[in-house]
């Protein structure tokens, strides 16, 4: 049974009692793993969830590998540390970055954005435009990815350094995030895109300014849902499904717990109880010996 998941040769060997009912791990550097979050909601509403947000040290976007290696790591060690079942990594920059060096660190499966991204965005279409934080842009992650399915696809990436900055501010109705929208969008319209990815999941919530600036035409390819499908697929695979009822999702920042709830509420429709968790006391010693 399990010998199809993509998981073979590093399962989680699940030791409690009911390990349907451990927590999904859901992870973002702030507000746009909540666009995953979303999803998992529609799609996998029996599921109980740990959302961490590494507020503190938000942007990923313009870190280096090594720190988003580093970030990474201690979160999903700290997830593991609290028993969830699964990590779904609802940040594109560590998706890109860091997926395919922790996955082999840890017992616990890690599902990324890229792959499931890509396959819907072939789905999509052949002209493809990637909006994406500079440092996933830089990666290729989502070029390489799309071009390895279906190599007749051409594909366009921006690097859009300030939608993260604007979106935790809440800016997102500004004049000021419209124009800077559009000189991201520019170039891939100039391509004649018919598919554009969000190649970073604090996109989702510009939805409407950015179907406003695209036309009806331009597909819009959210790899949030597409990780929630696959995320779904390996709970079945591994028989992970929980069918007892979930528990409310346990919010955690590195940073200020307040902050966090406040800018989520418009999100989540209700304020969130937010925790603060300290993952510096987890730093690089225990990591220097793996
Ligand atoms: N949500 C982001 C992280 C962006 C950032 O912190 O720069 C991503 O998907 O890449």
């Amino acid at each position: 049974m399990f010998s199809s998941s993509i998981f073979e040769g590093n399962l989680y060997h699940l030791s409690e009692k009911e390990p349907q009912r451990a927590p999904i791990g859901v992870f973002d550097s702030g507000v746009g793993g909540l666009t995953v979050l979303r999803q998992v909601y529609e799609q996998l509403p029996n599921e109980s969830i740990i959302y961490f947000g590494d507020t503190a040290r938000l942007p990923y976007g313009i870190r280096s590998q090594e720190e988003i290696i580093q970030f990474t790591r201690e979160i999903i060690f700290w997830m593991e540390s609290q028993g969830v079942k699964m990590v779904i990594m609802a940040c594109s920059t560590s998706s890109a970055l860091a997926l395919q060096t922790v996955r082999s660190e840890f017992k616990v499966p890690i599902l990324g954005l890229i792959l499931p991204g890509a396959v819907s965005a072939v789905k999509a279409g052949k002209r493809i435009g990637v909006i994406a934080t500079p440092a996933t842009a830089k990666s290729n992650a989502y070029k390489l990815a799309i071009q390895e399915i279906n190599s007749n696809a051409q594909v366009w990436q921006v690097g859009c350094p300030e939608f993260v900055p604007l979106i935790e501010q809440n800016r997102i109705d500004d004049p000021y995030t419209k124009e800077v929208a559009l000189s991201y969008l520019e170039p891939l319209l100039e391509k004649d895109i018919d598919t554009l990815v969000y190649g970073c999941t604090h996109y989702p919530h510009l939805a409407t300014l950015l179907r406003s600036l695209l036309g009806e035409s331009v597909k819009l390819v959210d790899p949030g849902k597409s990780v929630v499908e696959a995320c779904n697929q390996e709970l079945e695979l591994l028989g992970l499904k929980n069918t007892f009822p979930p528990v409310p999702t346990r919010f955690a920042v590195s940073g200020s717990s307040q902050q966090f709830a406040q800018s989520s509420v418009q999100w989540l429709g209700c304020t969130p109880m937010v925790e603060s968790v300290n993952l510096e006391h987890l730093n690089s010693n225990h990591f220097r010996l793996c």
